[in-house]
């Protein structure tokens, strides 16, 4: 195992200040304090190679626990060993063999061109000339950035720039690297190119641990997926096992010649009435049999069309969350 997580607790203390200015001004000389458990004792492991999504709703803890594993905060309670370290107390070596991309964060800097960014990479982690030059220019063709990484930062579209943030997270070969959100507000045809980038790297080895909101991302690139909610584990399986979750329920989509019989039965929920003909709904197959709704709708109207699908990755998610 790479990555050992063992009971993370982490909680935040801060002062309740008023709404009023009334209050406000108590609150100068009375302080209450408010605790926040952010997280309540999460224990997982991640072996070499892995590529795990990392999901929760607002406030679930991600950014937290992506801290604490980065080193940048230390937990109220809890183990972390990642090869051998313990990120926030061995922060100075341990740093060299990890890499981190927040979408929300940029680590170049803005008035001069990423190659200088990169540059000053090299010498901190003291990169030796042949690798860094084979790495980079290896990099730079991989994401087409060209002569684009010589133009400052600023000039450079949010697509570019956040390749150029993939550039300089991997320049020093890290073995594990972080992902929070690293395709926020990216277009598809920039998704879809960092995506094709962060699988080639783990195939060469790297782990990654991703964070995102977009679950696109992690179907297309995590094979395991860990859930937590309000600071807690709700789920660590792989991601067929998560859609399998609701594995009975599909998404079926029925069109019909006459107006659709009553639909009020076990088994069957309404998503999306389009018209009097066509309606989306959810079946779980377990409780009402394919073969009989397809009859009853017969019976009672006149099939023309149906499409089923398997359970969009959102409803299996949200039925977690609850
Ligand atoms: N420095 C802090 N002081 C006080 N509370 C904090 C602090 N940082 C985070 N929290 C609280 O801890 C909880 C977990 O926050 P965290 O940022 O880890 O969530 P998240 O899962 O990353 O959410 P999001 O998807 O919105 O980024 C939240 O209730 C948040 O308000």
């Amino acid at each position: 195992m790479i990555i050992n997580v063992e009971n993370l607790t982490k909680t935040f203390e801060s002062y309740e200040r008023g709404n009023s200015f009334k209050e406000a001004f108590k609150s100068l000389f009375v302080r209450k304090t408010k605790v926040v458990e952010a997280l309540k004792g999460i224990s997982f492991s991640i072996k070499k190679g892995e590529l795990v999504g990392f999901l929760g709703p607002n406030g679930a803890g991600k950014s937290t626990t992506l801290k604490v594993l980065t080193g940048i905060l230390f937990p109220t309670d809890g183990k972390v060993d990642i090869m051998g370290y313990t990120p926030w107390k061995d922060r100075k070596k341990y740093v060299a063999h990890i890499g981190a991309v927040f979408g929300q964060k940029s680590q170049l800097l803005w008035d001069i061109p990423p190659l200088d960014a990169f540059n000053l990479n090299k010498a901190i982690y003291s990169i030796p000339d042949s690798e860094f030059n084979k790495k980079l220019n290896y990099m730079v063709e991989m994401l087409s950035l060209q002569d684009l990484v010589k133009k400052p930062t600023r000039l450079l579209s949010l697509g570019e720039r956040m390749k150029c943030e993939f550039i300089m997270a991997m320049l020093h070969n890290p073995e594990i690297v972080f992902l929070d959100e690293p395709t926020i507000g990216l277009d598809v045809i920039a998704k879809d190119k960092i995506r094709e980038f962060i699988i080639e790297m783990n195939k060469q080895g790297v782990t990654f641990i991703l964070t995102t909101h977009d679950l696109e991302d992690v179907e297309r690139l995590a094979e395991r997926v860990i859930v937590i909610n309000h600071g807690e584990m709700v789920f660590d399986n792989s991601i067929d096992a998560l859609k399998g979750h609701l594995g009975t329920k599909k998404m079926v989509s029925i069109t019909t010649h006459g107006p659709l019989p009553l639909l009020d039965m076990p088994g069957v929920l309404v998503k999306n009435k389009l018209s009097e003909y066509n309606v989306e709904l959810e079946l779980d197959v377990s409780v009402m049999d394919l073969n009989k709704f397809i009859d009853y709708i017969n019976r009672n109207s006149t099939l023309s069309d149906m499409s089923l699908q398997e359970l969009p990755i959102e409803e299996v998610i949200k039925d977690l969350y609850t």
